[in-house]
Order: structure tokens, then sequence, then C-alpha cells
């Protein structure tokens, strides 16, 4: 299974890349992991809606353009729907039963994701109501990935 990360801006803090360095070394013995970041827009203070909405915008359409032919897409939104562990691991089995061998997985950038990359996904999955840092969504997603991996195996993990 190909599995890509697409996230809006780079992530420069040292911890974040460790954390991100040692989930994508554990994921190898289970799926081709690859990275791609777009570039994020500049966003001062004080921003209108309209303003906020071209940014988006303008990152969306990078990000689309990212996105493979046939892929199944998975964003990352607040508001989308909650899964236990278990229940995303069983969505990542089915999807590899279901012949979907390229999945994308979308992070949005600090003003979130453009309306045409949410319409333009299969599936939105949220982690909480609470709004976490882009930077720290990669890697809870990795780790949430292999634990997804681990519990597909019968392979132990810590609880
Ligand atoms: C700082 S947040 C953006 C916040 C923005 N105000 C919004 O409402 O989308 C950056 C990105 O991290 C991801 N993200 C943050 N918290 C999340 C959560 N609880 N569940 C799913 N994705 C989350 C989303 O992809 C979001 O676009």
């Amino acid at each position: 299974m190909n599995m890509t990360i697409i996230s809006v801006g780079k992530i420069k803090e040292k911890y974040l890349k460790n954390a991100i360095g040692e989930y994508s070394k554990r994921l190898s013995r289970y799926c081709k992991l690859s990275f791609i970041e777009v570039p994020d827009e500049r966003a001062p203070e004080n921003l209108s809606e309209t303003e906020i909405k071209n940014i988006k915008d303008k990152e969306g359409n990078i990000i689309l353009k990212n996105i493979k032919e046939g892929a199944y897409v998975i964003v990352l939104d607040i508001k989308g729907k909650m899964m236990t562990s278990e229940e995303f691991a069983k969505k990542i089995d089915d999807l590899g039963i279901l012949g979907k061998s390229n999945i994308v997985f979308v992070i949005g950038g600090s003003l979130g994701l453009s309306k045409k990359v949410l319409d333009k996904s299969n599936f939105k999955l949220s982690f909480s109501p609470m709004t976490f840092p882009h930077q720290l969504m990669k890697v809870i997603l990795l780790e949430q990935v292999y634990r997804g991996f681990r519990i597909n195996r019968g392979e132990p993990y810590h609880k």
C-alpha cells in the first residue's frame, strides 16, 4: 500500500522531524510512505474572509495538483468523522481489500483547507474537536497509521 501525506508548510522543529523520522522508519515494514510539503502562504493577523479564502485556495490548488488520479483521499478535518483506533485500523484494512493501493492524507496549514480540497476528499477524518498545530498533526497521524497496521496484523503494541 502506498501512503502519501500532503501537508502545508515545512517542519522546522528538530523534535518533530525526529518523531516523523522514527514513525516513518517503523512504517516502512507495512507500507510505502512518502511526504509532499506544499509551500504555505504568508498569513498575517487580521485577514479578511476573502483574503483567507484566497490563501486557502492558492494552497489548495497546489495540493490538488499533487493528488494522483485514482487515489483515495483522506483529509484531516476538525469537523470530520471521529473514530477509535480500531475503527481507523479497519478503514485502512478495508481500503486494502477494496484494492485502494494509493491513500493520500491531507493536512491543512494554519488557516485550514480550501473547500475544493474538502470536496475532493473521499473521507474526512477528525482526531478530536480540538485544534492541533498542523506540524503535530503529522506525527499524530503517523502514530495512528502505525498503530492501525499493528492492530490489523495482531501485533503487540502498548495500549
Ligand atoms: C491549525 S489547523 C487549522 C485550523 C483552521 N482554523 C481550521 O479550522 O481548519 C491545521 C490543520 O491541521 C489539521 N487538524 C488540526 N486539528 C485537527 C483535528 N482535531 N482533527 C483533524 N485534523 C486536524 C487539519 O488538517 C487542519 O487544516
